[in-house]
């Protein structure tokens, strides 16, 4: 059975059929087991008392040289969606592959085809594997990354260059500081201040770096599922960790066991070949634009409630259990809503409800037209073809198959409700939801690490974005995942000005150290 599922699915306007790709069942999994935690009886304590403060004195004294090759990697602008950066996401690969190999790894690149765009084949940047110790007594870990950015312009509204980092009142800012570049050099970091005590790892680690995550991580699933697997990579990994998140709030620091799936629309529609002169042509053409801002316009209602027939329908119902789990979680919904200046927020502000929107609920986002004169200026044109972008962000029990199929009928049958004599075309790509047992050893290991860094224990805790790899490396590897972010909940990844604190860059190292520490300890 295959399990790609992040592939383009197509539908056209009249009754034309979408093109099923095949997929796999999202299986929800209910976080029920517990378990009884027999640490290896090793010097822990002496260890930890001799080990961890000469790590956390070395990352302190070193601070400098992490943000230096923070800035170096920040320089590279490989950002995924653009084709016109794909060499910039080739060159940071490369990157990336030296750098792991100078803490020691031993790396490959993996070539994961081709993309298509407007019908043309782009080569996929490779995928990055590595692999460091590989002594039978130790844990391993598996650790998944993603080097490429989202776009940015300083003509966006950044106050400085995005691809420049720069420091102010201690923060680092730049595109991909926080997401993901900051948190993927923290394990080369981590690593680093091991040798540089003289300290032999106490795990072995398997590295999967990849360049298009922002863009749907195409070519992964088939790279996991049919090559790294049945050819042994996962046979060894005992816990796979990403952190390639962040904590909900700026104070403290959580502990991440859900995601929500992403499914990604382009709405296209078209009324001529080329853009026309509103004066010439306006009242004599049907435009794309009206047909487009009409279709757009049936999704979603004021409240954020998703119009979309039934879509709701095979969402994972709330049990009791798990509703008390909001309560208890560190989460002021007013420095929320300060922190983004927003005017209100929905769902009448109530803790409760916020989170369990962005986590447990599907979401419906409007995200941009391309071919709409967006630029300043009284432009007076009828584009003639434009693309509307929206997202639904997915969640435990909802199959990206059957909302795409849902978003198709739906927007068919809008179409033929507005009677357009336009083309119309909708394509979607998907990633599913994921959960995890936060009752695992393994996320007590990474609580008692957080601890120790930051004095106090970490909330449980879901979150609204999507890192559509992390079910399938569930899947592939059989282990426990767990998300660990680095930086804080203002870090506005995607936004103008994104920033990592320099303390969680640098506290951060500390934590993954202390991570990789506490799961050495746990039983093989
Ligand atoms: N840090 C994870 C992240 O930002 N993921 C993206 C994934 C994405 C983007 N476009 C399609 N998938 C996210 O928007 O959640
Ligand atoms: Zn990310
Ligand atoms: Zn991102």
């Amino acid at each position: 059975m295959s399990l790609i599922t992040r592939g383009l699915r197509v539908c056209y306007g009249s009754s034309l059929p979408a093109i099923a790709l095949t997929s796999t069942a999202n299986k929800f999994r209910p976080f029920c087991r517990t378990y009884s935690v027999t640490q290896k009886q090793v010097p822990k304590k002496m260890a930890a008392e001799r080990t961890l403060p000469q790590i956390f004195k070395f990352v302190d004294k070193n601070a400098e040289s992490y943000k230096a090759l923070l800035k170096e990697a920040v320089a590279i602008p490989s950002v995924s969606c653009d084709p016109k950066y794909r060499d910039d996401c080739v060159r940071m690969v490369h990157w990336m592959q030296d750098k792991l190999q100078e803490v020691g790894a031993s790396t490959e690149l993996r070539d994961v085809g081709y993309q298509t765009i407007d019908d043309k084949q782009i080569k996929l940047p490779p995928v990055l594997i590595g692999s460091l110790g590989n002594v039978p007594t130790k844990n391993t870990i598996c650790v998944y990354g993603h080097l490429d950015v989202q776009p940015a312009l300083k003509s966006d509204g950044w106050e400085t260059e995005p691809f420049d980092l720069q420091e102010r009142n201690g923060k680092l800012y730049g595109r991909g500081s926080t997401d993901d570049k900051g948190p993927v050099l923290g394990w080369l970091h981590a690593i680093n201040a091991y040798k540089g005590i003289g300290e032999e790892l106490p795990v072995n680690l398997k590295f999967i770096f990849e360049c298009m995550e922002e863009s749907g991580s195409e070519g992964l699933d088939e790279l996991l599922m049919e090559k790294l697997k049945p050819e042994g990579f996962f046979d060894n990994v005992d816990y796979v960790c990403i952190s390639d998140n962040y904590w909900l709030g700026t104070t403290k620091p959580c502990i991440t066991y859900g995601l929500r799936g992403i499914s990604y629309y382009f709405l296209e529609v078209e009324c001529a070949k080329m853009d026309l002169h509103s004066g010439v042509y306006g009242g004599t053409v049907h435009e794309a634009m009206s047909d487009l801002i009409y279709l757009m316009n049936t999704l979603v209602d004021k409240d954020g409630k998703i119009l979309i027939t039934d879509v709701y329908k095979s969402v994972a119902p709330l049990v009791e259990s798990e509703k008390k789990l909001y309560n208890s979680i560190d989460f002021d919904p007013e420095a929320y809503r300060q922190s983004i200046a927003a005017h209100k927020l929905a769902h009448n502000g109530v803790k409760e409800q916020l989170l369990m929107h962005r986590w447990r609920y599907p979401s419906l986002s409007l995200h941009g037209i391309e071919g709409a004169a967006f630029q300043p200026g009284a432009k007076t044109v009828i584009p003639g073809k434009v693309i509307g972008k929206f997202s639904i962000r997915i969640v435990p029990n909802q199959e990206p198959e059957e909302i795409e199929q849902l978003v198709f009928d739906y927007i068919n049958k809008k179409w033929a409700e507005r009677g357009s004599p336009n083309k119309m075309r909708i394509t979607a790509q998907s990633g599913r939801a994921w959960t995890e047992n936060p009752n695992h050893p393994h996320y007590q290991a990474a609580a008692r690490a957080t601890k120790l860094i930051y004095q106090t224990d970490p909330d449980m805790s879901r979150e609204g974005g999507s890192i559509p790899v992390t079910i399938t490396l569930q899947e592939a590897s059989s282990r426990n995942v767990l998300l660990l972010p680095m930086g804080a909940g203002d870090d506005m990844a995607h936004s103008q000005n994104e920033k990592l604190n320099v303390r969680n860059y640098i506290e951060g190292i500390k934590l993954f150290a202390a991570y990789l520490y506490e799961v050495g300890i746990l039983p093989k």
